[in-house]
């Protein structure tokens, strides 16, 4: 029998990119719930406790309800991309690339918490940099960033694209997060290896995806951009997913495009030094509902399904 996947919010914005990405899978039996229902609890239960694995698209209340449907099933397995359960210990990150165990440890796990967005690309910059001692954990981080609309879901992308509506938005750039309180930091602060909460200065720019996260850094004494460079080639060496750009080609670029990776399931990272050595400016670019959401999770789930 093919193993049966249920995606729980599969008429929203990561579901909808989630069921486009396995149209084509003859390896695998969709279970599904008519987009009218898609509220309806008793169906969603049903569904979740048939599937072998379930993919949580949902905001993180939904998603908590989910799990709590499942309480008892051992045997469907979860991945969920809402934030409700990324630090949690019983969950395992799903950011394969993060580690060299962390791939088999998302195979074998039954939970599975999709990485946000925007500590995708905060965490590949920073993780490997912490762990090969070159950013101190008290290190006062901030990480900058701007995404495509689709990342605040239907609602965002209604107000962006529908000039009828009272909540309209038509700002073709925005920051917000203004509060400094943003959902993703506990999850940078963790699995980017901090002893505190970066600042984090999210923005919005008129296009539907891509983003780009940037650390900018003030280097300590001994350490060079090209050490930086160095160390995230060699951790992530051996895989095509995520990529850095090597320097004398990341040097020559005059600008970098938000939307460049915009339907790809790929991160590219850069390293850009000051001609001095002392300065850094680390950037991560790519699709938030591709390596950022519906690509990481359609890559979980071949861990999970290969073991
Ligand atoms: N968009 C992105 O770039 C990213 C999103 N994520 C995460 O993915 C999750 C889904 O986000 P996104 O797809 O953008 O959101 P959307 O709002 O586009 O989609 C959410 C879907 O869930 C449904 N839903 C909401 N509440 C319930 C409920 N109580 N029971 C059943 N279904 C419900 C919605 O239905 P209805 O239309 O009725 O509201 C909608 O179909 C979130 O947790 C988000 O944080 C993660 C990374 C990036
Ligand atoms: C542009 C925008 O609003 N982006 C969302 C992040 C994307 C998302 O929904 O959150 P996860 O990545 O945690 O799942 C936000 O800042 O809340």
């Amino acid at each position: 029998m093919k193993p049966r996947i249920f995606i729980d919010g599969e008429h929203g914005t990561t579901g909808l990119q989630i069921r486009a990405r396995m149209a084509e899978r003859t390896d695998v039996e969709l279970l599904s719930i008519p987009e009218a229902e898609r509220r309806n609890a008793a169906m969603r239960e049903d569904r979740l406790n048939e599937a072998d694995i379930a993919i949580l698209c949902l905001p993180d209340d939904a998603s908590r309800e989910a799990v709590a449907f499942l309480a008892g099933n051992a045997s469907t397995r979860i991945i969920d991309t809402s934030t409700a359960h990324r630090v949690d210990p019983a969950w395992a990150y799903g950011f394969a690339e993060m580690d060299g165990a962390q791939r088999a440890r998302i195979a074998g796990a039954r939970l599975v918490a999709n990485p946000g967005c925007y500590p995708t690309g905060a965490i590949a910059l920073l993780r490997p940099l912490r762990q090969g001692g070159l950013v101190a954990a008290d290190h006062p981080v901030t990480v900058n960033a701007v995404s495509g609309y689709s990342g605040g879901g239907k609602q965002m992308i209604a107000q962006m694209e529908d000039a009828t509506r009272e909540d309209h938005i038509v700002a073709p750039h925005f920051l917000y997060g203004l509060d400094l309180a943003h959902k993703h930091l506990p999850e940078m602060r963790t699995f980017g290896l901090l002893d505190r909460e970066p600042i984090f200065a999210p923005s919005v720019g008129r296009f539907a995806q891509g983003m780009i996260v940037q650390v900018p850094l003030h280097l300590r004494d001994g350490v060079t951009p090209e050490q930086l460079e160095t160390a995230l080639a060699d951790h992530y060496a051996g895989q095509d997913i995520v990529t850095v750009v090597p320097g004398a080609e990341a040097q020559a670029l005059k600008r970098i495009d938000p939307t460049e990776l915009a339907g790809q399931d790929t991160m590219k990272l850069f390293v850009f030094g000051s001609k001095d050595g002392r300065r850094a400016n680390l950037v991560a670019l790519l699709d938030n509902l591709g390596k950022g959401a519906s690509g990481a999770a359609v890559q979980n789930m071949d861990l999970m399904l290969r073991g």
